[in-house]
């Protein structure tokens, strides 16, 4: 842990210096014992979590024993986090969290009534405290979201789609009128490509037929790269036949807009459909979307192939 962090590193905001010279209520300054077995109290418990909610809801139980706030106001940009805990309120009192020299958000405390300088300081007496565990909290968080990314094409991994399949998967039995599909599609020919023109090149067309399943499907389609040359699409709330209009959509799209170097010959991918039945688990969905594409590439490829299930299929499921 760096040592060289200073009370001065929080930036008390200019907009908080407007404050009545009277607080609206009494407020007696704990004393310092108190003041220490809080910060004990406090340490003990944020290093609890490396999540950002949690750690501000701690942080707000145990503030609220000394200090009445409504709530607590959590903002970075750059993580592109708002979060709020608590109730919101008129009066704020505003910090920017920094660390030798990294910015880690802005914090602030929320109230009806104003904040007198006493109870800043007060607040500012604890708030060494906080910057620690937010800033792990903050390295947490990107080292997963890092984890789930491939890094070729930018789409969520095969591991954040293990994640994704199961958790949606779970909403449609729970709801059981809600219709779940996926897509499976593998780009045709590809080792060939890779032969002809090189890895590098194939390297780029795996990029862009990920940009052209990416930007053909509605932004609450989940895509991911399942491995090698194959793609996933999860799509929610949609029936067979939608998402096989969606297979179709990106089937044109595929050929129109990835190119090769000298443009000889389309590139083209062939799509397995397959709509949840009530499967125990992901794999078994994702085999019958498999079962469908080895078909598709069965009857000549560029095409898509839903899969069926028959009334024998869905009692063995
Ligand atoms: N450039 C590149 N190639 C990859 C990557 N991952 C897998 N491949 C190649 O993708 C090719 C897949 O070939 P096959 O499984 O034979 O399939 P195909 O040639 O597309 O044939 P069909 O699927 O039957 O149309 C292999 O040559 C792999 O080496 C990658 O990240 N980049």
């Amino acid at each position: 842990m760096p040592s060289s962090f200073t009370q001065s590193s929080i930036g008390r905001s200019s907009e908080n210096s407007v404050f009545s010279s009277v607080s609206s209520f009494a407020f007696e300054a704990p004393s310092a014992d108190r003041i220490q077995a809080l910060r004990l109290q406090l340490a003990t418990a944020l290093q609890t979590s490396l999540d950002i909610d949690q750690i501000l809801t701690l942080l707000h139980r145990h503030l609220k024993a000394y200090l009445p706030i409504s709530g607590i106001h959590y903002v970075n940009g750059d993580a592109m986090i708002d979060t709020y805990i608590g109730r919101s309120a008129k009066h704020r009192c505003q910090y920017q969290l920094n660390m030798q020299k990294q910015a880690f958000g802005d914090i602030s405390f929320v109230r009806s009534k104003r904040f007198s300088e006493q109870e800043m300081a007060f607040i500012e007496s604890i708030m060494d405290l906080v910057i620690f565990p937010l800033r792990n909290a903050l390295k947490y968080r990107e080292a997963m979201a890092t984890a789930m990314i491939d890094p070729l094409t930018g789409l969520n991994n095969r591991g954040a789609m293990a994640i994704t399949l199961e958790r949606e998967m779970e909403r449609a039995r729970r709801n059981e009128d809600q219709d779940l599909s996926i897509i499976l599609i593998d780009v045709d020919h590809f080792k060939s490509i890779n032969d002809r023109y090189g890895h590098l090149a194939g390297d780029d067309i795996l990029r862009q037929v990920a940009r052209v399943i990416h930007t053909s499907v509605r932004r609450c389609d989940v895509c991911f790269r399942y491995g090698g040359e194959e793609f996933l699409i999860c799509l929610t709330n949609s029936t067979l036949e939608l998402a096989r209009s969606v297979a179709e959509r990106v089937r044109l799209a595929i050929p129109d807009q990835v190119k090769l170097a000298d443009r000889e010959r389309p590139v083209t991918a062939s799509f397995g459909v397959a709509h949840y039945e009530g499967e125990a688990d992901w794999p078994a969905l994702v085999n019958r979307a498999d079962q469908a594409l080895f078909s598709a590439k069965d009857q000549g490829r560029n095409c898509v192939v839903t899969s069926l299930v028959t009334e024998q299929d869905a009692l063995s499921l």
